[in-house]
């Protein structure tokens, strides 16, 4: 099925326990920290819904299927892929992080390569439940980090961190946290696995399944929604992209046996995300999405210069043209990325790893940096504006900020009020600060994604440069010409 914005919306009336502070919320969908998220979430399935260029037909049932459950065989399939992630990028501008096609796509990878649960009806479970999201067009959210305390000794010493306790013929027993679930309270399931190294002796947290969010048991806990303190959609017009992160809670919570991908396996639960194609597919969209964001992050920057009138400084067009050659860099390593399909079992292909992770890398590093560009930019702006809409509705202060603005047109003053806001919103608000903590974190902190890329990198196609270097001036003699002509 191709799921509508309001199928969406009805289905988040789940019964689901979402927490903020000491509040259960009963209804994500008309809550008003949540409600404007959930209404993006069903903008971006009406945009599937409404266009067939955003649909395959999936060989397996002969139905239209959302573009981001195709299992990639050749780099017109990748395009493909990268067509949906565009426009749904294109719906927030990238400013909504964790879409429905980040966590679906890894799953998509991992149904590539089953085998690498390690375990017959595992694999089984694990295709199953791609089947499941795929033919009802899910929203999944993971959670797939351990709580506070488990970085320095091992994630299983650590009380707090989700376990099994208990197996029986029913399934699974869990109990504890897992972090982070971006999207955990307007999700439809949630991954549950681990996506850092596990080492030998970790058996009781190595367990990957995936759960409902309504699922008796799961506790969703989210952070300060930003937009239920969102004065006007002037004032903070990023309100309704806020979409949420959650620590999860499972409260001896029954996974029942056919939701299990991994159990008592280290290895297995790291390796769905590493010896398949889920990390490559998953993170095309984090970089399709960051390039969305960018771009409309300098377009904006560059119709405020052009209003505020110091677009026409030749050291601002240079900083300008310097932040344009990097959303210009990042575009290129998007399609270097499917322009060397990688080749995987069965058939299918991903983005090429070394530079996804390349691009990972690079991205996670860089995005504060061009947000502090940004910053510079809009220097004092945002704070000599007015404090907020209401401004206008006084006689008095609406002449001061028509005279600030040095014009008699009100819509021409309130468009660059617009902008400044806009800038504001994606720069310094609060929901700004949380998005450039996103960006540097969302796939792992730089120690992990570092050693993906070393783990990744073609390490011999460099070392035989050196290996026939040095064969090559083995015979030389130890001073060299020099010595002989002296
Ligand atoms: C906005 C946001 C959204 C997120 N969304 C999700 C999500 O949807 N799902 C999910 O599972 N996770 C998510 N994460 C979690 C993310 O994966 C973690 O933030 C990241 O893995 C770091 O873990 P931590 O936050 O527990 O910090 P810690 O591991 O406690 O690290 C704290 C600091 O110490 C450094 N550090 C720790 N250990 C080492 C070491 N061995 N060597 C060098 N430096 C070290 C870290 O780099 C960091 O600077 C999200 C994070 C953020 C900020």
């Amino acid at each position: 099925m191709l799921r509508t914005g309001d199928e969406y919306l009805n289905s988040l009336r789940d019964g689901r326990q979402v927490y903020v502070g000491g509040a259960l919320i009963e209804d994500v969908a008309s809550h008003r920290g949540f409600g404007g998220s959930a209404r993006t979430v069903a903008r971006l399935y009406d945009r599937t819904s409404s266009d067939p260029s955003l649909a395959y037909i999936e060989p397996e049932t002969g139905e239209k299927t959302n573009l981001n459950f195709l299992r990639p065989r050749s780099g017109e399939d990748l395009a493909l892929r990268r067509q949906l992630h565009t426009a749904w990028a294109d719906v927030s501008n990238g400013l909504f992080g964790r879409s429905p096609d980040h966590v679906a796509a890894m799953v998509t990878g991992m149904a590539c390569r089953p085998e690498v649960t390690g375990n017959d009806q595992y694999a089984a479970n694990l295709l199953n439940y791609w089947r499941h999201i795929r033919d009802n067009d899910l929203y999944l959210s993971f959670a797939v980090l351990p709580p506070a305390g488990s970085k320095s000794g091992r994630s299983s010493e650590v009380q707090n961190a989700m376990r099994v306790i208990e197996t029986s013929d029913a399934g699974v027993t869990v109990r504890g946290f897992k972090m982070l679930a971006t999207g955990g309270a307007l999700c439809h399931e949630i991954l549950v696995g681990n996506a850092q190294p596990l080492r030998p002796g970790d058996e009781a947290v190595a367990v990957s399944f995936g759960i409902a969010a309504n699922h008796p048991g799961v506790k969703i806990l989210a952070r300060k929604p930003y937009a239920a303190h969102a004065v006007s959609k002037i004032d903070d017009p990023l309100a309704d992209f806020d979409e949420s992160d959650a620590a999860v809670y499972f409260d001896d919570v029954l996974v029942p046996w056919d939701r299990i991908f991994v159990l008592d396996d280290p290895k297995a639960s790291y390796g769905l995300f590493v010896e398949t194609p889920a990390h490559t597919l998953g993170n095309a969209q984090a970089h399709i999405r960051l390039l969305a964001k960018m771009r409309f992050m300098i377009a904006t920057a560059k119709r405020l210069g052009d209003a505020l009138d110091f677009t026409g400084n030749p050291a601002v067009q240079g900083v300008f043209g310097g932040l344009a050659a990097r959303i210009k860099m990042l575009e290129a390593a998007v399609l270097a990325q499917e322009a060397r399909p990688e080749q995987w079992d069965h058939g299918y292909v991903s983005q090429d790893r070394q530079f996804m992770y390349a691009t990972s890398n690079w991205s996670m590093e860089y995005f504060s940096e061009f947000s502090t560009e940004m910053r510079r930019m809009l220097a004092s702006h945002a704070f000599q504006q007015p404090a907020d809409v209401s401004a206008f509705d006084n006689d008095y202060s609406r002449k001061l900020f028509l005279e600030l603005n040095r014009t008699d047109d009100f819509d021409d003053a309130l468009e660059r009020y617009r902008l400044v806001r806009l800038m504001w919103a994606m720069i310094g608000s609060e929901l700004a600060s949380r998005n450039t903590q996103y960006e540097l974190f969302y796939a792992g902190p730089p120690h992990v994604t570092r050693s993906r890329m070393f783990n990744a990198f073609d390490w011999d196609s460099v070392e035989t440069r050196v290996d026939e270097f040095l064969a090559q001036t083995a015979n030389d003699q130890i001073h060299g010409d020099a010595a002989d002509e002296a």
